[in-house]
């Protein structure tokens, strides 16, 4: 733009109103503009007396004080100038910095900051004549360049924070805010997206509002927030100034604990309906009552087409990578569970025990109730955890087992919560946990009892907030989990010895299952017995028709200590060597339980729990000669999982001989 200040061709044409209640700078004013040919339409002193002038003839360009006499300021008039499209030039002196940030929200034509000289007057004059002339084309240019630099801003390498923050600050010269929101309103899957938001702390300054910090600078609690963002709903593009603000307030509570934190008073509201997981929404709020005008509305509603479009590009590409991801890791999870053949679900006996079991089962499975379920070693944990699963409304969706006592301490939050590349050495790629893995369906956590204490918070805060981190992760992710808990151990009493935290155990036992021992439901060892023996059979490809009466007689009297899963090894191995369809035990059932009373100290050597544990576990690896898993294996003389056997060796410091 060329700019010839002091010989301006059409300055002589052009009217000027003055709105300056210091007389003696309005006085100057009007000689500077009548010497250089302009015409003074008037010198008003209040914004009352500006619009009265201005009624009677409209001026080419208002010089505009903004402190002024009266109840209202500079910065009013300059609303109404923008609406009738009268351009102004605001005149100030040490005007802090809310007031210029206010004054800015006016899109003003110039500054000229008191005092000033001649030339810098009209040299502003120029300017503002020029801009206005040319305001639709360079609104034009400037609001391509806004879409291209939005479009590149969303479409550029990084995480969904930094993109959203770029937009914030190219949005923030055209629509001005101290707050702004941005996310999926209908969040159905927080784990796809969460809302993201930016405080303004200063010209290009913002500081990120996590959940978190909010939880804190809000004193809300996670429940409250959570409640108050479910309620939450927006309709469509609009502003609320003032009353509309505080009406919507007093509707809407998460946009009123927003407004109360950050001391917020306007807002404008702009959803974008994608075709992914419902609308996407900017939210810009301000301090101010009356920020947002008709022509930010317009703004954005030129925007709102290529917006939309860049969003559900991104989201649909955001969604692919997840599901694909979930879909890898569902895959080889399913084919691991294929190979370990766990996929059955037939649970025999009708003993009045298990019956009792089975009508909670029914009761609790259509809830979304965490379970705890209690019982000892091969009591069949597992089959009721998958009934349970089974008759949910998540019975499409997959149910993840994960076996506390089986995961290696150091993995074992890798394992469950996923992890970032590079969290840690050995994090080559990143990996969604089994948290994640489950989402939409059931997680099965076995052993619970053993999971380590330093891990049981977060465990406590997926059940709280149904948020998980991943390890090197920045952000929370929600996961749409039920939990199903089980183990052999007494909490209670783990929680006792501080094993285990009283928190997490509330927390896990909603709803108690004691699965009852066989030893307690000796009702049910025929239909049991037949059972397995049909299975045997197809399996060995042998006729079996049933057991001898002297096994079946040992059978009864015998206490079971590992339960049916010891039932089923035993006629395993006694079908094995049956040499008729009549099976019976090679070794008699060695009934081994000891009453207190016939305790004698001969008999029993006190030794710390972990000693016995150890010394029982290193006998029956000598007697297996070391072989873990398989017949006559020293889990299976244990009656443990074989994972199980290797993680208290690990735990227990039993090395392997290979
Ligand atoms: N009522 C039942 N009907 C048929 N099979 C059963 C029944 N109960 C248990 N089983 C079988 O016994 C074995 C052990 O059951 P499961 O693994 O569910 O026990 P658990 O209590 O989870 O054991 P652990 O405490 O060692 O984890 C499995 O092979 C299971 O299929």
């Amino acid at each position: 733009m060329y700019i010839n200040a002091l010989n301006f061709p059409q300055a002589s044409q052009q009217t000027i109103l003055i709105v300056e209640d210091e007389f003696a700078v309005a006085n100057d004013l009007r000689i500077i503009l009548e010497k250089a040919g302009y015409i003074v339409s008037g010198i008003a002193f209040t914004v009352e007396r500006a619009l009265e002038i201005n009624s009677q003839q409209r001026p080419d360009l208002v010089l505009l004080d903004i402190h002024l006499k009266g109840g209202q300021s500079g910065i009013d008039l300059a609303r109404q100038l923008s609406k009738e499209d009268i351009p102004f030039v605001y005149l100030s002196a040490n005007t802090n910095a809310s007031i210029l940030e206010q004054a800015k929200t006016t899109n003003p034509y110039g500054f000229l900051v008191k005092p000033f000289r001649e030339k810098d007057v009209l040299v502003a004059l120029e300017i503002a004549q020029y801009r206005h002339a040319h305001r639709i084309e360079l609104q034009i240019r400037q609001e391509q360049a806004l879409q291209i630099g939005l479009t590149n801003a969303l479409s550029a390498y990084g995480d969904w924070e930094n993109r959203l923050l770029n937009v914030a600050r190219l949005l923030e010269p055209h629509i001005p805010f101290e707050y702004i929101m941005m996310g999926l309103e209908k969040q159905k899957e927080l784990t796809v997206f969460r809302p993201y938001s930016f405080f303004r702390t200063g010209p290009e300054e913002y500081q990120t509002i996590s959940m978190d910090t909010f939880l804190q600078m809000s004193g809300l609690t996670a429940e409250k927030l959570q409640q108050f963002w479910s309620q939450n709903q927006y309709g469509q593009l609009r502003i609320y100034n003032g009353e509309d603000f505080e009406v919507i307030c007093g509707k809407n509570s998460m946009m009123q604990a927003i407004a109360r934190t950050f001391r917020l008073r306007s807002n404008l509201i702009v959803p974008l309906p994608t075709t992914q997981n419902g609308d996407f929404y900017l939210s810009f709020f301000s301090r101010q009552p009356d920020t947002y005008l008709p022509e930010h509305l317009a703004l954005l509603q030129r925007l709102q087409p290529s917006l939309i479009l860049t969003f559900d590009r991104l989201l649909a590409f955001d969604k692919i990578e997840r599901l694909s991801e979930q879909l890898r890791q569902e895959n080889t999870y399913l084919q691991e569970e294929v190979k370990t053949g766990a996929n059955f679900e037939e649970i025999i006996g009708d003993s009045p025990a298990l019956l009792n079991v089975f009508r909670s089962v029914e009761q609790v499975a259509p809830t979304d109730y965490t379970v705890l379920i209690q019982g000892e070693t091969g009591t069949g944990k597992e089959l009721i955890a998958r009934a349970v699963h089974n008759r949910s409304r998540r019975k499409n969706k997959v149910l993840i087992k994960l076996n506390c006592a089986a995961l290696a301490a150091n993995l074992i939050e890798s394992e469950l919560f996923g992890h970032e590349k590079g969290a840690f050495t050995g994090a080559h790629e990143q990996r969604i946990g089994k948290f994640e893995l489950a989402n939409g369906g059931t997680i099965f956590l076995d052993e619970i009892g053993e999971l380590p204490l330093e891990l049981q918070p977060k465990l406590l805060r997926v059940l709280q907030e149904k948020e998980i981190e991943r390890v090197g992760g920045k952000k929370p992710i929600f996961c749409d989990v039920r939990i199903i808990a089980a183990t052999n151990r007494n909490l209670e009493q783990e929680v006792a010895a501080g094993h285990f935290r009283l928190d997490l155990f509330y927390r896990l036992n909603v709803f108690l299952i004691n699965l009852p021992p066989l030893r307690e439901r000796k009702e049910d060892l025929i239909s049991l017995s037949n059972f397995f023996l049909q299975k045997i059979a197809k399996k060995l490809g042998k006729k079996l028709t049933g057991l001898s009466a002297d096994s079946w007689q040992q059978m009864q009297k015998y206490h079971w200590p590992g339960n049916i899963r010891e039932l089923e090894h035993l006629l395993e191995r006694a079908s094995i060597m049956s040499q008729t369809p009549e099976v019976s035990f090679v070794e008699p059932l060695v009934v081994n339980s000891i009453s207190t009373s016939s305790v004698t100290n001969a008999v029993l050597e006190v030794k710390p729990f972990y000693q016995a544990e150890r010394d029982n576990i290193l006998a029956a690896l000598k007697r297996s000669d070391f072989r873990i898993r398989g017949k006559g294996g020293a889990a299976e003389l244990l009656h443990i999982k074989p994972t199980t056997l290797e993680a208290k060796m690990v735990r227990l410091n039993i090395k392997r001989l290979h």
